[in-house]
């Protein structure tokens, strides 16, 4: 039969698995459901001194594929090669097709998965929901909810999650499922829509040998089922490992050392004179041979390339790579109003599941608002109370322009990673995961201000009047939505957590100096006034002291008179005027604090869907 593979079934010679007996089987190529292949392929770097793969050429038709190589050789580059996968700034030149067309991410992304090297998961949810969420997200819109609990259910069978579907996933703080487990979990929602082409970057990465082997064993098994096509990067495998992989694409510094079957391996390195001696681990032995070691010279290395070059072949690729097999893509889109849906029910189930943060939050407001309150306890509306107004007012200020731009700088960052991550596998639209997200959020944030205004403003005796605690509530939720809208622009902006981590305490800082209270808005240097322009402090400030100070009759008692026996200041509106507060009004408050929202969100929006750090 012509280019045909031969697939060594489940050779892993130690299993007492009755699916893993050794059978083979002989495919054609092109009736394989998906193929890919690949001629001198090259793939370069802008910041790289050398390519990155150098003139490869291979196919990927049926069974389980690894690609095997010293660190560094090129292994996923190759991956993310197949998988469209590259980092901006790579170029690739060459032929690389799916079934016999060009093909795009957007393509490819509806017939495979891809299971990353780190495994990013939402450590509050359980195994279960994890999937859930995940069909939900990612089946075909056609699915009945029944038909998606059943896919779940099967899956959690499949790769033997079902004993922990209930369990956390977990975090390094807060334990949930083993590290075997979490790998299963990612490889089982990639399973959920039935790929045909399943991508594994170092899978094995961070297991035990016994882990590492349970999860191959269970690659080894979808791959022959003949449903799926199983392609993975494995630096040095053991043993066991090693045997159940059909196929082997070798790789050192970027160049094919061997590609075909992966027991045929064996016999390549006889035949180049390096054979594998008895007892030895195939995969150790290869790396062995390439890599090189401290006793080996320049000749000597040279000599080894030499003789591994002479022997190896190129598989034949050019009937994959000419006749054009139609795709069949299955997946349709999740409506975006779904997605929306479908991810603020997430992000509120993992809200709630923090709650213990919240409740830390809260319980700092409260003693936060009793303190202030307690300390400025019943200014009154004496001469000696105007001194006292301002400070409290813009204390108020301060303490709700903090606390939640300090939780969203502090779980932005990798909450971002693993949207990054879902992204990447088409999950949904960007806008649909970061309206949920910033909504879920602003949900979960609001008591905090509402119980802090209810405590300050009765404790401290601003003015009685319902109307004045209502727009001092709305200012103090105004405040803090600001000030967390403010941190996500800058974790959206900032290249890494520990910049935003630095960068964030300046911007508040700066926020507060041009605050209103230190300086006053009319005595302000003008080359300053687009700082002052930039704090939401400001805002809440004047806003608050407008809402307090108009239509406040204040008194003096006997030695507060003047020399002419007056009270000096008997009207809020005096204050208002000596602190250039009358330039302008509530309402504009509000609006450039709404603006000030609305802007730090898009740009926020804008860092999520375009920076890709
Ligand atoms: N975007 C890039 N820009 C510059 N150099 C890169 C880029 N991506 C990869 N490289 C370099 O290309 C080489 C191959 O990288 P790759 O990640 O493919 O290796 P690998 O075999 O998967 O290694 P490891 O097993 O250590 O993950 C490395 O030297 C790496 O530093």
């Amino acid at each position: 039969m012509d280019h045909a593979v031969t697939i060594a079934q489940d050779v892993d010679r130690d299993s007492t698995n009755s699916d893993e007996g050794q059978v083979h089987l002989e495919v054609d190529e092109k009736d394989s459901p998906v193929f890919l292949a690949w001629k001198g392929l090259t793939v370069n770097a802008r910041r790289a001194k050398r390519p990155l793969l150098i003139d490869v050429t291979g196919k990927i038709t049926n069974g389980f594929y690894a690609i095997m190589g010293p660190s560094g050789s090129g292994k996923s580059t190759l991956l993310n090669t197949l998988a469209c996968r590259l980092d901006q700034g790579v170029s690739v030149k060459g032929e690389l097709k799916l079934n016999g067309q060009d093909y795009s991410n957007a393509e490819l992304k509806k017939i495979s998965g891809y299971v990353m090297q780190d495994d990013l998961l939402n450590a509050h949810l359980t195994v279960e929901e994890t999937l859930m969420y995940t069909a939900e997200l990612r089946m075909p819109r056609s699915s009945t909810p029944e038909e998606r609990t059943q896919r779940v259910q099967e899956v959690m069978r499949q790769v033997g999650l079902a004993h922990v579907s209930g369990v956390i996933v977990g975090s390094p703080v807060k334990k949930g499922i083993s590290g075997g487990e979490r790998k299963r979990l990612c490889v089982a929602m990639e399973l959920l829509t039935k790929p045909a082409l399943l991508f594994l970057d170092e899978p094995t990465s961070g297991l035990d040998s016994v882990t590492a082997l349970s999860l191959c064993r269970l690659l080894r098994r979808l791959a022959a089922s003949r449903t799926c096509v199983v392609v993975c990067t494995i630096h040095q495998p053991q043993a066991k490992i090693f045997h159940l992989f059909d196929q082997l694409m070798l790789l050192n510094r970027g160049e094919v050392v061997y590609q075909g079957p992966a027991q045929g391996a064996l016999e390549f390195f006889d035949r180049s004179g390096f054979p594998c001696p008895a007892y030895e681990n195939p995969a150790d032995h290869f790396l062995d041979v390439i890599t090189p070691n401290m006793t080996d010279s320049l000749e000597d290395l040279a000599l080894k390339e030499a003789a591994l070059r002479r022997h190896y072949q190129a598989p034949p690729v050019e009937h994959l790579l000419d006749i054009p097999k139609p795709l069949i893509l299955p997946r349709d889109v999740t409506p975006w109003h779904v997605q929306f849906r479908v991810l603020l029910r997430r992000s509120l189930k993992e809200t709630w599941r923090k709650r213990s943060t919240s409740y830390v939050l809260m319980a700092q407001t409260i003693v936060m608002a009793v303190l202030i309150g307690t300390v400025f306890l019943r200014i009154g509306t004496s001469q000696t109370s105007t001194v006292r107004r301002q400070p409290v007012l813009f204390f108020t200020v301060i303490n709700q322009g903090m606390f939640g731009a300090l939780i969203v700088i502090n779980s932005f960052p990798s909450e971002r990673m693993l949207s990054l991550r879902e992204r990447a596998a088409g999950t949904y639209h960007v806008s649909a995961y970061f309206l949920a997200k910033i909504t879920a959020e602003t949900l979960s944030q609001l008591p905090v201000p509402i119980v802090f205004s209810c405590i300050v403003y009765w404790l401290v005796g601003f003015q009685a009047v319902a109307s004045k605690f209502f727009i001092f509530m709305g200012f103090m939720v105004l405040c803090s939505t600001a000030a967390t809208s403010l941190a996500l622009a800058v974790s959206a902006v900032a290249r890494t957590t520990d910049m935003a981590v630095t960068i964030l305490p300046m911007v508040l800082e700066i926020c507060r100096l041009f605050g209103g209270f230190f300086l006053s808005p009319a005595n302000l240097p003008k080359y300053f006034s687009w700082l002052d322009a930039l704090s939401y402090c400001k805002y809440t400030y004047v806003g608050i002291s407008l809402n307090e100070l108009h239509g406040l009759d204040l008194h003096c008692t006997p030695n507060q008179l003047n020399a002419a026996g007056q009270c000096p200041i008997t009207r809020g509106e005096q204050t208002i005027k000596s602190l250039g507060l009358d330039y302008i009004s509530i309402a504009d408050c509000v609006g450039i604090l709404i603006g000030y929202i609305v802007i730090c969100r898009i740009i926020a929006y804008l860092g999520v869907r375009f920076l890709k750090h």
